[in-house]
């Protein structure tokens, strides 16, 4: 799907969203088996419902067999009866599992398709930083998706084969209850098709008292899933964090919030089995009332003569298709009001997933190659509009080190994050060298699998010899790792904070960015150690530029010039008299270098 297609859902009805959602697969390349199974399906389900049609028959011509006591016919209609079932279940079982398939397929197309929605153009990165009217990217792709394939099959077909049973029996049973005289009540007209009349207010009252009963449901099943959502998301932030919280012996705050959302889930519960027990008895009552209430209303005709044993059988089979059939349409809104939810969500995700990337592509902060890194005019602002950094003119030339001071939230990681092109609010002009870049967080991210993957992250793990990944560990002091290279496992909870940014440094010696980044990336540092990795970067990286974000002052002496971000920085809870002041002063620069 374009990108337009995508945004112009925001507006639309359900159905006009549901096919903006689902059109893709259906046009892609997988298209021809996806239509192949579909069709399959269909006819499967048709077949089924011809199946009952001839079970409908069936009946009538068994039950006369029985009333004629002709043996016989008994004898050879289970054989017909045989051969109906074992058609039926083929068909059954079939379409149980194409259906099946093209649940996994089309599931399997759609996530692949969101997840290039989410990391295309960086929108999972700008998601994170500003809200965008979503929540929960990966509830979206894991539980949406799988919940929206298979509702909407499930769904559709179950429409085919309900439609389809309506279109057989209600003509049959149309033609079995011929007209009903209302002489009795004293109207002088008779009800042709009276049996369908029946079967239709039988259906229909049976699926309002379900409705009064169950409408409450879907609201406190979705209710439900969210707070099981946080209860879940709460329990891995505990993991996450388990040594922080040990550390500040947080258990006890833990436990009881845990506990708090756990209740939270149980206080859901309660109105749950509350609206079950009711729900569920009037079903059992219904479902009861179901087998004797299409004798009871085929039984005038049978005792009047209309019909022999064998009629009133198929009659009350053919009632009973008509009405759960009807049934299921009246009762279908339960499912639709959670596909409807389902829609909704994945929707806004695109929605919002779309405008991350175009404001990424449109930021007004302009890039464009050049020889060296140049910041003319540059206004950096919050996500919100707020301004944070103005005026800012920076030059920085091929192999130079400079380190980037301020106060704290002055706005230095924000703008180290325009330069790495992942902020796109503010405006201005910044030149780059179209060479490699790399940018070192604090806190480093570590890939959960081999040691190997860690440190070559992210290109492959063989992109480096072991020769190559051995040689920059123990470059960094980090040779005592190097048995555990093809070691598996979660490397951000296994390793010190300095082991893992000096892991970081390795990574870079690997790569040898043409410049590079550092957003407090030796913090966690002792300082002769942070001193060394200064040291390396200078001999084994001396044709790439660093611009480090640091609040330590030894780690000026390591650089070659400073760039204070001065009194000109703007919090974002600035007043307007600060914000006009720092305007006047924007044109000498916001940010002075030394
Ligand atoms: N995604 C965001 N949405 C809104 N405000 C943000 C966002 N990211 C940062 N800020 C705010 O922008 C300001 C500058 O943040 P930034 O991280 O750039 O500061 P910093 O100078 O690097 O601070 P420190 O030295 O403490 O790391 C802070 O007030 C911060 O709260």
């Amino acid at each position: 799907m374009n990108e337009q297609n995508a945004g112009g859902a925001a507006g639309k009805g359900l159905i006009a969203k549901f096919l903006a959602l689902a059109a893709p697969y259906w046009r892609s390349e997988e298209k021809g088996m996806a239509w192949a199974l579909l069709l399959t399906i269909s006819a499967l389900n048709i077949a089924m419902v011809y199946c009952n049609v001839l079970l409908n028959q069936w009946n009538a011509d068994f039950f006369n067999a029985l009333q004629q006591r002709d043996w016989g016919r008994f004898l050879q209609l289970l054989q017909v009866f045989a051969a109906l079932a074992f058609g039926f279940i083929g068909c059954a079982v079939l379409m149980s599992y194409l259906t099946s398939m093209l649940n996994l397929r089309w599931r399997r197309w759609l996530t692949d398709f969101y997840l290039r929605q989410w990391l295309d153009g960086r929108a999972y990165c700008l998601l994170e930083l500003k809200s965008y009217g979503t929540d929960n990217p990966d509830q979206r792709i894991a539980e949406d998706l799988k919940a929206l394939t298979a509702t909407s099959l499930n769904l559709g077909f179950e429409l085919i084969r309900n439609l389809a049973t309506l279109a057989c029996f209600v003509g049959i049973l149309w033609q079995l209850s011929g007209p009903l005289s209302l002489a009795r009540i004293g109207w002088n007209v008779s009800l042709p098709g009276y049996l369908v009349w029946v079967s239709l207010a039988y259906a229909l009252l049976g699926s309002g008292l379900m409705h009064a009963l169950g409408r409450r449901l879907s609201r406190i099943n979705m209710e439900g899933e969210r707070r099981e959502a946080d209860f879940r998301y709460a329990a891995v932030r505990l993991r996450e964090h388990a040594q922080e919280v040990a550390l500040s012996g947080g258990e006890d705050v833990e436990r009881s919030a845990l506990n708090r959302r756990f209740q939270a889930i149980c206080a859901n519960w309660r109105l749950l089995i509350a609206a079950e027990w009711r729900l569920n008895g009037a079903r059992a009552g219904y479902a009861q009332l179901a087998v004797i209430f299409p004798m009871l209303v085929c039984a005038p005709g049978y005792f009047a003569g209309k019909f022999a044993l064998g009629g009133l059988m198929q009659a009350i089979s053919a009632f009973a298709q008509v009405q759960g059939a009807l049934s299921w349409m009246v009762n279908a809104y339960e499912i639709l009001a959670s596909w409807k939810a389902n829609i909704e969500r994945l929707s806004s995700f695109q929605r919002a997933a779309q405008q991350a990337r175009q404001e990424l592509a449109h930021s007004r902060i302009s890039r464009r190659p050049g020889d060296e890194i140049r910041l003319s005019a540059v206004d950096v602002s919050l996500p919100g509009g707020q301004a944070l950094l103005q005026g800012i003119h920076l030059q920085a030339s091929a192999g130079e080190r400079i380190v980037l001071k301020g106060a704290s939230g002055s706005g230095k990681s924000a703008l180290l994050k325009a330069l790495a092109g992942i902020w796109p609010w503010g405006k201005g002009s910044i030149t780059l060298p179209p060479n490699k870049v790399m940018f070192l967080p604090q806190r480093p991210y570590l890939p959960i699998g081999t040691l190997r993957e860690a440190i070559s992250y992210p290109a492959a793990s063989n992109a480096f010899t072991t020769v190559q990944q051995t040689f920059v560990l123990s470059q960094c002091q980090l040779g005592h790792l190097t048995p555990q290279l093809d070691e598996n496992c979660n490397w951000s909870a296994r390793l010190s904070a300095g082991e893992q940014q000096r892991l970081a440094l390795a990574r870079a010696l690997l790569h040898r960015p043409q410049w590079l980044l550092l957003d407090d990336a030796t913090s966690a540092l002792d300082v002769p150690n942070q001193r060394h990795c200064y040291a390396l970067l200078r001999t084994e990286l001396p044709h790439s530029t660093i611009i480090s974000v640091s609040h330590r002052p030894e780690v000026d002496a390591c650089h070659d010039r400073i760039w204070q971000i001065g009194d000109y920085s703007l919090g974002p809870s600035i007043d307007a008299a600060i914000l006009s002041r720092s305007r006047g002063q924007a044109a000498d620069g916001a940010v002075s270098i030394r």
